[in-house]
């Protein structure tokens, strides 16, 4: 069993993709939040258009929706310079690579999404593409095998990433710059959603703006997406007008609830507490608990409710904390708290 969870989802699927690229700002100025990577990128970009060469490589890494592939076509735009799209997964052979590398022009923009999923001879590819703007094509096998060095223009690689952990070394050390995107507070998600409203002939009181961007889940695509809903809500429900109360009645509808905890995140929690006790228990467990892959469970769940202090990761397994169980008004069992005394007492009352 899946749960559905469109709404909800911090994916792009579908239809949404065309209106996620008109909503995206197109320029580092419009770009909201993410003040320190946005500071440390323009000057990376500035410098090298000052001295007219092409900019470290860029690594973006973060959880789904927060702008990564955004931030990829803005690099592009700020240096003016074409950009070239594929992703990890459509990386299988060293050739597929080699096939866009050695048709790159001099400054393009390489973005490579999904980074961590290309295959390893591929990879292996890109490491001297990045670093001497070469390639070796071997023709033959076996002794007999040559390798045919090719000469690459240079170009600029922007890869993005949700699991920066699970890039190898070698890889992750050849990003001159690595931008960690980080959830987005409510006044930032503010600001997009008084953007998106604006790009979309919408009136979003401000009252309104801010209970969609307290259930965002600190992320833009899915602010941009309660937005929609609440307008769909709005317009056949009440007259197209967008009070607070007509924001709050749409997302009760699409169970989003009032710290932006979706049906995953609730399912997650749910699970962890009624079937495991509050835990430990461990991912893959969970994820069949829910009828979810480990990796959803991980990438799309886990970061969010963590950063609500909701869930802990700890080395055996996860942990519902106190506020989860108050979250979903459940009561602890009597040891729940006694068994991770790690988690719950203070350190600095000794041993
Ligand atoms: N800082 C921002 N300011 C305004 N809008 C933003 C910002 N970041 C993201 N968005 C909006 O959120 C949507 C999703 O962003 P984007 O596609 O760049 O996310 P992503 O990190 O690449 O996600 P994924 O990991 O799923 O590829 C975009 O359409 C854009 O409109
Ligand atoms: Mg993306």
């Amino acid at each position: 069993m899946s749960l559905e969870r469109d709404l909800v989802s911090p994916d792009a699927e579908g239809d949404e993709q065309a209106i996620e690229s008109a909503l995206r700002p197109k320029r580092l100025a419009e770009f909201i939040g993410q003040g320190r990577v946005r500071e440390q990128l323009s000057l990376v970009l500035e410098s090298a258009v000052r001295r007219e060469r092409s900019p470290d490589h860029v690594l973006m890494s973060g959880a789904p929706g927060l702008g990564k592939t955004t931030l990829a076509m803005i690099v592009a735009a700020e240096l003016g310079a074409p950009l070239r799209l594929t992703s990890g997964p459509a990386l299988e052979r060293a050739g597929d690579l080699a096939a866009i590398l050695s048709t790159l022009s001099e400054g393009e923009v390489l973005f490579v999404d999904e980074i961590h999923r290309m295959a390893r001879p591929a990879e292996e590819m890109l490491y001297l593409a990045m670093e001497d703007f070469r390639v070796d094509i071997v023709v033959g096998k076996g002794p007999g095998a040559t390798a045919i060095p090719l000469e690459i223009a240079p170009f600029t690689l922007v890869g993005a990433t949700t699991r920066a952990g699970l890039l190898p070394a070698p890889l992750r050390d050849r990003f001159g710059f690595v931008a960690h995107m980080d959830f987005y507070e409510v006044a930032e998600l503010e600001q997009v959603l008084r953007r998106s409203a604006r790009l979309l002939s919408l009136d979003l009181p401000p009252e309104s703006g801010t209970e969609i961007a307290r259930r965002s889940r600190g992320t833009p695509r899915i602010a941009n997406r309660l937005l929609r809903r609440v307008r769909d809500f709005a317009e056949v429900r009440a007259g197209g007008v967008i009070t607070v109360e007509v924001a709050s009645a749409a997302l009760d509808l699409y169970e989003v609830d009032g710290e932006g905890l979706d049906r995953l995140d609730r399912a997650v929690l749910g699970a962890l507490m009624r079937k495991f006790g509050g835990g430990p228990v461990g991912l893959s467990t969970l994820a069949v608990a829910v009828g979810e892959e480990p990796e959803t469970v991980e990438v799309v769940a886990e970061p969010f409710l963590v950063r609500q202090g909701l869930l802990a990761r700890t080395p055996r397994g996860r942990v519902a904390t106190a506020a989860a169980w108050a979250h979903l008004g459940l009561t602890p069992p009597p040891a729940a708290f006694g068994a991770h005394p790690v988690l719950f007492e203070d350190p600095s009352a000794g041993t």
